[in-house]
Order: structure tokens, then C-alpha cells, then sequence
């Protein structure tokens, strides 16, 4: 389990995180909602120790996080990092060469689930198969959590629909992914727990799947509620 606990990050004079608190299972997708500028990505970042923190902490199996935790996490940018110049294939190499974690076999797996050719420069793909591509090079590393920012974020309703599959899949199957949001459209099925942020905080945190079950309502329903206050 992830823990993040009370976490608070100042950009100069801004408040961007005061006091940000919720768990990510194994096993579940957690998602974290918020509108644009709201501190998804600054959450994400300091999960990964990219960014410091001003206060509180973040564990992993109950151990504060450390660089042996980092060979069990990996983050997916909204945007693919490898050269534009590279091929599919070749940025599969890169990774190979990389990464102890890297799993081929479940990259070329994934690679003819999206019906990518390896071949293609990464160039010339369109924004949909760049997207899935980036998910690709994250989703094929055998660790233990996933966390995506953005993962639907501009991209047409074929590909995210393809997305979608994947994280009902096997591939990402008992492991713990963290995604963020601005928009929930269509991926609410997908969601086990969902963490709806506001102004640098939690409003709440809950499991959709209850609430649809013991209130009748969805995550549109709640964020509706939360939000409308
Ligand atoms: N390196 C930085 N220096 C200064 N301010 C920053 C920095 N990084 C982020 N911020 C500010 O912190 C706030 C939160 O940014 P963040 O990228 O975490 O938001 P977000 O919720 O992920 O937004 P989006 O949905 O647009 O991706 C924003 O106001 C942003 O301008």
C-alpha cells in the first residue's frame, strides 16, 4: 500500500498541497480528481521524489519511501520522454537496456494489443498511439505500482476506449495504479477508489464501487454533491 500522509508543498508563496492525506491498495485503481492546476501532478512528483515536500510523509508497506521503493514504482508523464526520432522498437530497446524490470515479452503483448507496428518513428504517430505508446513503455516494467498522470488527456474516444481496456486487463491485474484526472467522462467503471481534490486538499476520499452499491450513486453523483457545495 502507498500511504500519503499530510503531505504540503509551497511553490514560493503558494500553497499548492496543505495537508493532502489518502491510501493506494495493490490490486486497485486509484484515481485522483481534480480540476487543472489543483496539485494532481505535484502529488505524483512527490510519490517519486521529484519534487521535495514541505511536510508530512509517504510510505510504502508501512516504510517510509526510499530508493529500494523506487525499483517497485514506476511513473508515466503525460507525455512520452524518449526521442522523437526513435522507432517503437527502438525506444523498447532503450528501456531493455535500462531497466532490470523491463518485461518483453508483456511490451510485445501490449504492442499488438494497441496494433502498433515497432517499426513506426515515434514522430509519426498520432496523438492517440503516442499516448499509447507512453503507457507501453510503463505498463511493460514488472513493478508493483503503476502511476499515470493523465492517461486519457486529450486523446479521441477510439483510443481511449482501448486504453480503458488495458487497465481492465490482466496487464495492470493486482497491481496498484494511481491515476489523475480533470475530467472523468467515461473511465468511472474503471475506478476503484477515488480521491476528489479541491484548493490543495481532500474533500473526500471513497470507493466507488460502495457508493454505487449502498447510496445508488456514482462518482459524477458525488463529485456533483462534493464540489456543489
Ligand atoms: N515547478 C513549479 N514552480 C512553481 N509553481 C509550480 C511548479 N509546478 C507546479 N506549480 C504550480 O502548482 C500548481 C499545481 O500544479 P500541478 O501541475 O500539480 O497541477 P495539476 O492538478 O496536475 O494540473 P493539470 O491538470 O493542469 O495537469 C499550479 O498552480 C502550478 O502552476
Amino acid at each position: 500500500m502507498i500511504e500519503v500522509k499530510d503531505i504540503k508543498k509551497k511553490f514560493g508563496r503558494k500553497n499548492v498541497l496543505k495537508g493532502v492525506s489518502f491510501t493506494a491498495e495493490k490490486g486497485e485503481i486509484t484515481c485522483i480528481i481534480g480540476i487543472n492546476g489543483v496539485g494532481k501532478t505535484t502529488i505524483l512528483n512527490a510519490i517519486m521524489n521529484l519534487t521535495p515536500i514541505n511536510g508530512g510523509q509517504i510510505l510504502m508497506n508501512g516504510e517510509t519511501i526510499n530508493k529500494n521503493s523506487y525499483e517497485k514504482i514506476t511513473f508515466i508523464p503525460d507525455a512520452i520522454t524518449m526521442l522523437p526520432s526513435m522507432t517503437i522498437a527502438e525506444a523498447m530497446q532503450f528501456m531493455d537496456d535500462f531497466y532490470d524490470s523491463w518485461n518483453q515479452d508483456r511490451a510485445t503483448e501490449i504492442l499488438s494489443f494497441f496494433k502498433l507496428s515497432k517499426n513506426e518513428k515515434i514522430n509519426n504517430l498520432s496523438k492517440g498511439n503516442r499516448a499509447k505508446v507512453n503507457l507501453l513503455l510503463g505498463l511493460a516494467l514488472d513493478v508493483d505500482y503503476l502511476l499515470m498522470d493523465e492517461p486519457f488527456s486529450g486523446i479521441d474516444i477510439f483510443s481511449r476506449e482501448q486504453i480503458a481496456e488495458v487497465f481492465t486487463s490482466h496487464l495492470v491485474e493486482d497491481r496498484g495504479v494511481i491515476i489523475t484526472t480533470h475530467e472523468i467522462g467515461d473511465i468511472e467503471h474503471l475506478l476503484d477508489k477515488v480521491v476528489l481534490l479541491d484548493e490543495g486538499e481532500v474533500l473526500t476520499e471513497f470507493n466507488s464501487e460502495e457508493v454505487r452499491e449502498t447510496e445508488g450513486k456514482s462518482v459524477v453523483d458525488v463529485m456533483r454533491e462534493v464540489y456543489q457545495k
